[in-house]
């Protein structure tokens, strides 16, 4: 059985920079026709200067492939309306964190307070530029997305202009707030569709699957399966693939994220084809994003073939991905 997937885009894509930019870029754009890339670097990507210049290293990382690197900026409350103004071409999107509650994010917003937030937000929902959230509280690890959906919910009816994408969900109570209001989308990761907490934690610990937001109960994963798999037209593919060198993943203090990149759309071929939903592939990984961004990639046509695909134990050494050294069922035969 063979499969071909048209522009397969990543809209939640961590590549960092220097050494680990050069290892994973090519990985992704060998499969992957376009992604919306993460602005968590050290420093976080603030200025148009900083957005153009990262961009310009990923152009260069990327290899011979065809693939766009989507950029974002990093939220901060104090941009004005000038400055978004300016560097509205540069960018797809901005990124906003709660202070401290995932990989660098430190120098993120330490409160949603409307006062605070509004003339960004406000220019923002003005020049189209839509906002992406990692939308967790800073309560109980397993409650910290279900009670960050109020703010969601305030944020989405201030804001009715203002695309607002819930990157990453985890829970059954974001999937139900997708339909709660017109401007609320969601990226879902491949990871959180196949595991559980139990996975992470039920028998002995495994590190390469921790992240944040931590992996959730079964009933979570069934809702989150069931709008990825029925093509649910507000949900896209974003792998939040995050690679760290192995020795912060084996480590006391394991850095959070799961590397997925390179194993990606093989390992979803394999699940939406257990599921029986392979036809809904297309529009999870590719034509939901286009049409919630506004975007058209380069094209790219991935050929997919059902055979034993077995996944590296280790890429450069270095970072080490999901399913490492264990057999997909489908292989990618030819991107280009
Ligand atoms: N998901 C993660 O666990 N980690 C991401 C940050 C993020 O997306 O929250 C990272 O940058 O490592
Ligand atoms: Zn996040
Ligand atoms: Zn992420």
């Amino acid at each position: 059985m063979v499969i071909t997937i048209s522009d397969p885009l990543d809209m939640h894509l961590h590549l960092r920079d220097g050494d680990m930019l050069e290892i994973v870029a090519p990985l992704s754009s060998k499969t992957f026709s376009g992604a919306l890339i993460m602005p968590n670097l050290v420093p976080p990507v603030t200025t148009k200067e900083a957005v153009n210049e990262y961009k310009i290293r990923i152009e260069k990382a990327k290899k011979e492939h065809t693939f766009t690197p989507y950029m974002t900026l990093f939220f901060r409350s104090d941009y004005t309306k000038e400055f978004l103004e300016e560097v509205k071409d540069d960018i797809l999107a901005i990124k906003l964190y709660p202070a401290g509650i995932t990989t660098n994010s430190e120098g993120g917003v330490s409160g949603f307070d409307l006062e605070e937030l509004s003339s960004t937000l406000n220019a923002m929902s003005d020049l189209g530029i839509p906002l992406c959230v990692h939308g967790e509280t800073g309560g109980f690890v397993m409650d910290r997305e279900a009670e960050f959906i109020p703010i969601y919910e305030m944020l989405a009816k201030n804001f009715p202009n203002l695309k607002i994408i819930m990157e990453h969900i985890t829970t059954k109570e974001a999937v139900a707030a997708l339909d709660r209001y017109d401007n609320l989308y969601a990226t879902i990761t491949l990871h959180h569709l196949y595991i559980t907490l139990d996975d992470v934690a039920g028998g002995l610990l495994q590190p390469h699957l921790f992240c944040k937001p931590i992996a959730k109960r079964p009933e979570d994963r069934t809702a989150l399966l069931n709008v990825a798999l029925g093509a649910h037209p507000k949900v896209m593919f974003g792998s939040d693939s995050a690679p760290h060198p192995r020795n912060s993943k084996e480590a006391p203090g394991c850095a959070a994220g799961v590397f997925t990149a390179p194993i990606a759309l093989q390992a979803l071929a394999q699940l939406f084809d257990k599921h029986g939903a392979l036809e809904n592939l297309q529009s999870f990984v590719s034509d939901n994003a286009k049409r919630i961004y506004g975007i058209t990639p380069p094209s790219k046509e991935v050929v997919l073939e059902k055979s034993e695909y077995l996944v590296p134990e280790i890429y450069e050494n270095s970072v080490v991905p999901m399913f490492a050294g264990q057999s997909l069922e489908w292989r990618v035969v030819r991107a280009g």
